[in-house]
């Protein structure tokens, strides 16, 4: 479970028969038929995949510079491409006879695929949210609500994404026996990050293809953003062997990296163990997370997935930063020349994209992951720029 130095599971001895279990299990259902049949389903008629990759034209135009190809997991069902791994997960958890699903949410994005995939199994689901979120996200809030999951506050620390992740371990160490834990990125204890990144690389899988069918040949550059690197990770793993291909990880630079007001982890963390296992982090001098920020929910995370810190010591992947105004000027951007709107999250992608287009050739190709879309940031976006 390891990615060079990163990754492996550093967790409590009670826990480490839990997560033995589900690596077993995990390995003996991703090899049945059945099992494979099912997902292969649900992904076509339950999420609507393949996902279009779609050329924007106007944007490319305007910036006069390379052609920007989106990968539309903005167009799954729920939203984004967190839905990609909570089918897994949800599969994985009635296959094993579980009796509760146990996550953690930051955008809400994750929440409401892992609900939605509960419904669907019909297994009942518990989502951690940090309280800050919860008033950010509030569509999401409604939507987990309606789906049926048990929804709980949590208040402690910054009241944002790690600090739920904390929650809802602690409400999983109770009983890892009837429970089990549906991470919602590439994190956590072995086989946490192999997992989630084999039920997310289906991305690249297909975009691979479409775009070597709209364009003749492999992008010059792949791209996406990075909280803990779920939607990165099941775009970059098709391409990793393609060594004509650029890939960049985009973190949330937040308020500037000049500030401790952001969460990018790659650039200025350092190797450590944050909720069971190793890779960069954001850290005090005593090893405890730092309080991170990102004007987006899904981003403001201090640790980052082990095969991305593998991927940055390895050199095969750089990883930038955009700030929260960036961002902001990104997600106005694309809705107002392209008519998508998308998720603050996936914006970051985008300015990073809009950054680099202009020095490149109008026949050079850039692929953004757009992993999610902007309904649950309208209210919030609205109230920051005084448009409502
Ligand atoms: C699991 C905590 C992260 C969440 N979302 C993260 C997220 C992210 C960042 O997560 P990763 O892909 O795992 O880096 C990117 N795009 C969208 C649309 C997101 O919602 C969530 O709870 O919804």
């Amino acid at each position: 479970g390891y990615f060079g130095e990163f990754g492996g599971a550093e967790i409590p001895p009670e826990l480490q028969q839990a997560m033995d279990d589900i690596s077993q299990a995990y390995h003996d259902i991703c090899q049945r038929e059945d099992f494979r049949q099912e997902l292969q389903r649900l992904l076509t008629h339950f999420v609507g995949r393949p996902s279009p990759v779609y050329h924007c034209e106007r944007l490319s135009e305007q910036l006069g510079g390379a052609q920007i190809y989106l990968k539309r997991e903005d167009l799954n069902h729920t939203g984004a491409h967190k839905i990609n791994h909570c089918l897994g997960e949800a599969l994985l958890a009635r296959f094993m006879g579980k009796k509760k699903v146990i996550a953690e949410t930051g955008a809400g994005q994750h929440g409401v695929a892992l609900a939605t995939s509960c419904a669907l199994v019909g297994i009942p689901c518990e989502i951690h949210m940090g309280q800050v979120d919860i008033e950010k996200e509030h569509p999401n809030v409604m939507r987990m609500k309606i789906l049926g999951c048990t929804l709980v506050p949590v208040t402690r620390g910054t009241a944002t994404l790690k600090d739920a992740v904390d929650s809802a371990f602690e409400e999983y160490l109770k009983n890892p026996t009837d429970y089990i834990y549906a991470i919602g990125s590439v994190v956590g204890p072995h086989p946490f990050p192999m997992m989630v990144r084999d039920f997310q690389k289906v991305i690249g899988q297909e975009a691979r293809g479409q775009i070597q069918a709209l364009t003749g040949e492999l992008p010059d550059v792949i791209m996406a953003c990075v909280g803990g690197g779920s939607n990165a990770m099941g775009l970059f793993d098709a391409f990793l062997n393609d060594d004509s291909v650029r890939i960049m990880g985009v973190e949330p630079g937040g308020k500037g990296l000049d500030t401790p007001d952001h969460a990018a982890t790659m650039t200025l963390g350092t190797p450590g163990v944050i909720h069971g296992f190793r890779c960069h982090v954001l850290q005090d001098a005593a090893g405890e997370p730092l309080p991170v920020h990102s004007i987006a929910s899904g981003l403001d995370y201090p640790g980052v997935g082990p095969q991305h810190s593998y991927l940055k010591e390895m050199g095969r992947v750089e990883y930038t930063s955009i700030t929260d105004e960036e961002c902001l000027d990104a997600f106005m951007t694309l809705s107002r020349t392209e008519g998508i709107i998308p998720a603050l999250e996936s914006a970051h992608a985008v300015a990073q994209a809009i950054k680099l287009a202009p020095t490149l050739d109008q026949d050079k190709v850039i692929l953004v992951n757009l992993s999610g879309r902007g309904d649950k940031d309208l209210d919030f976006v609205c109230r920051k720029l005084g448009l409502s």
